[in-house]
């Protein structure tokens, strides 16, 4: 009989009274269970035997993040004070990333896991893109509603000829924006699926991966089931760890 393919999605540590707490958010769970059985990854760092882990999980799902990866990862300047990072997050997800890929297991990364994969691979970000020319502000307005924060903020240019196309998306997709940071250098070996119409880059997959390897900067996995763009990044991440879970 099949596996269920088990789908691990990286988790952050977060205070919670006097005690740290490793969480991930309830959307990035139910949207992982369109792929399979999701598995938290604490952000044990190297305390995780990494190869253990990815002869276990058939998916990795990278998901978004309050938190900003630390700029040592990427040469960049200190951040300003106040930024809210996660450094247990970060010695977990960046060696995981490139390992997962060359291990050949799907990779999904969303938001903060965009941007993991992006400095995994040698990328840099700018660390405030409202700040920066010629973007435009990213961001989303906290004190709106939920759907409202999610809702759709701006349009994307689908690249011709690459992943996003190829799961049927159209040439433009209007998508949610919930992020102060982007990609400012692209990690070497990304391809450009996506970018927005003051160009930054919003979506990229990995060229050498041999499984699906895809980074988007929006929240595809937001009502995931009623929105046929969002759905397809899912079902076709799905497809590969099924292909992945029945090659074990
Ligand atoms: N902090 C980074 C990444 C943004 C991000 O992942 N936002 C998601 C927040 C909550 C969630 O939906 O999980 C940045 O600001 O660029």
């Amino acid at each position: 009989m099949a596996r269920m393919p088990l789908i691990g999605v990286s988790a952050c540590t977060s205070l919670i009274g006097h005690h740290v707490f490793h969480i991930a958010g309830d959307k990035y769970i139910c949207a992982a269970a369109i792929a399979g059985l999701p598995l938290v990854i604490p952000a044990l760092g190297n305390l995780i035997d990494r190869d253990a882990l990815l002869e276990s999980v058939d998916g990795l799902l990278f998901t978004g993040s309050p938190s900003n990866v630390a700029p040592q990862h990427y040469n960049g300047p200190a951040s300003a004070a106040g930024t809210q990072h996660d450094l247990a997050r970060d010695d977990t997800t960046l060696p995981l990333i490139r390992a997962a890929v060359r291990a050949g297991i799907p990779i999904l990364g969303i938001c903060r896991g965009f941007q993991e994969m992006n400095v995994a691979f040698g990328g840099t970000l700018h660390q405030k893109v409202h700040e920066t020319s010629p973007y435009q502000d990213h961001r989303e307005d906290p004190l709106e509603p939920l759907d409202m924060q999610y809702g759709q903020r701006h349009s994307l240019t689908v690249q011709p000829g690459g992943l996003l196309e190829m799961l049927g998306l159209p040439p433009k997709i209007q998508v949610n924006s919930l992020h102060g940071q982007g990609v400012e250098t692209l990690g070497s070996g990304l391809r450009i699926e996506a970018s927005a119409p003051d160009g930054l880059v919003e979506a990229f997959s990995v060229e050498a991966a041999d499984t699906f390897a895809l980074g988007v900067q929006w929240h595809p996995e937001w009502q995931v089931q009623s929105n046929p763009h969002y759905l397809a990044i899912f079902q076709e991440f799905a497809r590969a760890c099924r292909e992945r879970a029945q090659r074990r």
